[in-house]
């Protein structure tokens, strides 16, 4: 396995997930190439203290020639950099992004949210979508969601899909500040972000609000429209998301819903009714824990979702699809159990 982008927060996820799956402690995979962009020739453990067993790895520089030859590769880069590199690796090499250059399947959204050229779409690393799993399986190329339409599609599919809401959904996501990622940013100063909580991209203006509406769209058959407000939390990390949709069904008949849709699903876990998710409770664990109530006097359905954006909002979900794609135990190296308090 390679992962370029090791120095920054996704791919220090991912690195610190593989530290203890399965086939990693086994030896039957092997970290080979760690690669970075201006901090290549510096070590790990500069970046990313709490990976001990790898602070001596010095990172490479990224390119197609340096990640060549691993049989999956992991890309935490910036939107925009994965497809040349993507394109000059073997098809036989699993190759597993976690920007965005190959999530969206209409083009017309992708030249208007991020533009440049199309790259074309690949299979969609979320298992917990009708059918997503299924894609998965044996895989070669896939698109790790963006971290607010994780936990926003997780919420509303069971909903959209059997039918129980208008196709109209209000999200609002609160996220941590690492969902920014790494790179320095005035607006991500400590003294900018303590103390105070801010939205941002509202009103259609953020890039997750099209892959929530086809991911929605694609769960519903029909299409489902979307506003999306973003709000930036002074946390590091961790996303908490409350969707509402109008609905003429009571909160016993969505909860059935959910129940169906999720119980089977290793970590998508709906709480006993009366308790609400918390980031609190997500932090460094695969899961997503929801509650789903209704609101009679608005006529909303409403779902509030929690997760980790660094784990199942990205590293988890690369390596949930990496087991699904190779054929591991889609499990293995992933826990549902969070770090509190
Ligand atoms: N953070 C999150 O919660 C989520 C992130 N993602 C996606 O994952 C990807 C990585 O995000 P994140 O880890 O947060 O970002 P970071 O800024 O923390 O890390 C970016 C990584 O890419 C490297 N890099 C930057 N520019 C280049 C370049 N031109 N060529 C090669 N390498 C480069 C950086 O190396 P160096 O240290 O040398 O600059 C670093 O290793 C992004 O596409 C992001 O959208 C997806 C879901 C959630
Ligand atoms: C808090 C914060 O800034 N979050 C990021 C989204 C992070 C993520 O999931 O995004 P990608 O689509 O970039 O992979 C943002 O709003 O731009």
């Amino acid at each position: 396995m390679a992962v370029a982008g090791a120095s920054g927060y996704a791919g220090g996820e991912i690195l610190r997930l593989l530290l203890t799956h399965p086939a990693y402690v086994t030896g039957d995979l092997r970290l080979g190439s760690l690669t970075a962009g201006g901090n290549a020739g510096s070590t790990l453990g500069e970046h990313h203290p709490h990976l001990l067993p790898l602070a001596d790895r010095v990172l490479s520089a990224t390119t197609a020639r340096e990640l060549a030859g691993h049989d999956i590769v992991f890309l935490g880069l910036p939107h925009g950099n994965s497809a040349a590199i993507a394109e000059q690796l073997s098809e036989e090499t699993v190759v597993i992004d976690c920007g965005a250059d190959f999530r969206l399947t209409d083009s017309a959204a992708w030249d208007r949210y991020y533009g440049g050229e199309y790259a074309g779409h690949w299979p969609y690393g979320l298992p917990e979508l009708p059918g997503g799993r299924e894609r998965l399986i044996g895989a070669t190329r896939i698109a790790v969601p963006g971290c607010y339409p994780t936990g926003a599609s997780i919420a509303m599919a069971p909903a959209v899909a059997a039918g129980i809401v208008e196709p109209r959904v209000t999200v609002v996501s609160i996220s941590g500040t690492s969902g920014a990622g790494r790179a320095p940013k005035a607006n991500l100063l400590g003294s900018e972000v303590m103390g105070s909580v801010r939205a941002y991209g509202i009103a259609g203006a953020h890039r997750h609000t099209p892959e929530i509406r086809q991911n929605l769209s694609a769960a519903a058959g029909t299409d489902v429209v979307v506003s999306f407000t973003p709000v930036l939390a002074p946390m590091p990390r961790g996303i908490l998301t409350t969707c509402s949709a109008p609905t003429s069904v009571t909160a016993a008949e969505a909860r059935e819903v959910y129940r169906k849709a999720y119980d089977a699903e290793p970590f998508v876990h709906l709480l006993p009714e009366g308790q609400l998710p918390q980031t609190g409770s997500v932090i460094g664990s695969n899961a997503v824990t929801l509650q789903v109530d209704v609101d009679t006097d608005a006529g909303l359905l409403v779902v509030v979702a929690a997760i980790d954006n660094l784990t199942k909002g990205t590293a988890g979900a690369a390596v949930q699809s990496m087991n699904l794609a190779v054929g591991f135990t889609e499990t293995d190296g992933l826990s549902t159990v969070g770090v509190a308090p």
